[in-house]
């Protein structure tokens, strides 16, 4: 997978060795390679639309016909809705969220700049092996408990170093019970706990999920046979590290400091009246997050003061999420809603906090100024967010009247 951040690196390189008479005048395989414009959207300013410009000739010039569009969605969520992300498959981006994909028992990693151009290039790559981790979820999540609650208290517990050298498995009956966006949510930030990637063996909610979607290959009931055979957890399978965590104990997450790990349970210490409110990301823009962050925002108003937008992870989601009339939920309760793409996640187009501002978000990271120099980033659930924008502050949801 190729975006317009990492993309137009890829292609520096390329010119490079071409330079020095290295010819790669074409891909290895140019129907293994999409491409996606997501982060500098809505592409204002000159170095994103000439990133644009670098991406567009890339795939004229060597015949990649997988190219979604700004405002089509971010590389993370149009995979998996497409199809194009299958099981026991191995897939590279130079995104570290390519783990996203591990949802679906893929091998998903990110890599850096030299490493894609090798890919694309050779469809190989060196790899030093990582070790297996198995994060076990058991019990039950409370009706308000969402799978970005469950993966903050991991990262709380096992720190954002937990997972060095290792790909995360996920398993247990917390993980079975999860539908395939859940999943999505949890391998999201596995790359938050420091892990190469994470994954979880395909079942039949997987197979259900990849049937019958746009790129959805021609013989995919006899991948689903094989995959049922061979893409389970080994009986017996021993792991490097272990953690169990049980979710019924746990609370919803806010997370207080600039990293995921310096994060807390709603009933500590959580101060604060927030100014923005951002729901979207790779980790928490799919149909089910706008759902959840529905119940809280539905009929309600958005707090004085508080700037509130909903950015769907793609455009599908965001169809799908008019379909269903959520769009009128969100924007009577006063949120915007936007167009698809990375937006307030990381900083990186118009979309961004003044200094000073403290933002209720759905994404994966709340490092030192990743969504604009000065801001403080606090990552919550969807319902969480909403209900900070409709109350001006953080609120525990499993107090709420939610519809
Ligand atoms: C811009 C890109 C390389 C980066 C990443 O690798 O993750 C971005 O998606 C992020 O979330 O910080
Ligand atoms: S939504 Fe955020 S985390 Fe996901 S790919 Fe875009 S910038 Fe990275």
């Amino acid at each position: 997978m190729v975006h317009d951040v990492s993309g137009p690196g890829v292609l520096k390189v390329f010119e490079r060795l071409r330079e020095q008479g290295i010819p790669v005048d074409r891909l290895k395989d140019p129907s293994k390679v999409w491409v996606a414009e997501d982060h500098f959207v809505p592409s204002a300013d000159k170095i994103s639309a000439e990133n644009i410009v670098k991406l567009s000739n890339f795939t004229r010039e060597y015949g990649i016909e997988k190219h979604f569009r700004a405002g089509q969605g971010i590389v993370h969520v149009i995979g998996p809705q497409m199809g194009i992300t299958l099981p026991g498959t191995t897939i590279v981006c130079g995104d570290s969220h390519t783990s996203t994909h591990g949802a679906f028992g893929a091998l998903a990693l990110g890599i850096g700049t030299s490493e894609v151009e090798h890919v694309l290039a050779s469809q190989t790559l060196w790899l030093e092996r990582p070790e297996p981790f198995e994060v076990v979820v058991t019990g039950k999540r409370g009706p308000t408990i969402t799978a970005k609650d469950v993966i903050l208290s991991i990262i709380r517990n096992i720190g954002t170093a937990g997972g060095t050298g290792t790909v995360i498995e996920y398993r247990g009956s917390g993980i079975s019970d999860m539908s395939m966006e859940q999943r999505m949510t949890v391998c999201n930030m596995s790359i938050e706990a420091g892990a190469r990637a994470g994954l979880i063996a395909p079942d039949e909610k997987t197979f259900r999920y990849l049937r019958g979607r746009r790129y959805t290959p021609e013989d995919y009931e006899e991948m689903v046979d094989a995959w049922r055979r061979d893409l389970t957890t080994d009986s017996g399978a021993t792991f490097a590290k272990s953690y169990t965590i049980h979710t019924d104990e746990i609370a919803p997450q806010v997370s207080w400091g600039t990293n995921p790990a310096m994060t807390c349970d709603v009933t500590q210490s959580v101060p604060i009246p927030v100014d923005r409110v951002f729901i979207g990301s790779c980790t928490n823009a799919r149909l089910e997050d706008l759902i959840d962050a529905a119940r809280a925002a539905r009929g309600r108003r958005v707090a004085p003061g508080v700037d509130a937008m909903v950015v769907p992870g793609s455009q599908d989601v965001k169809r799908q999420a008019e379909e269903m009339g959520l769009d009128r939920v969100f924007r009577d309760a006063g949120f915007e809603w936007r167009e698809s793409g990375c937006s307030m996640c990381l900083g990186m187009n118009p979309d961004i906090l003044e200094p000073g501002q403290r933002c209720a978000s759905t994404s994966n990271r709340n490092f030192e100024g990743r969504q604009g120099a000065g801001g403080r980033t606090h990552l919550v659930s969807p319902v969480m967010a909403a209900a900070a924008a409709v109350s001006g502050h953080f609120v525990d949801v499993r107090e709420m009247d939610l519809n």
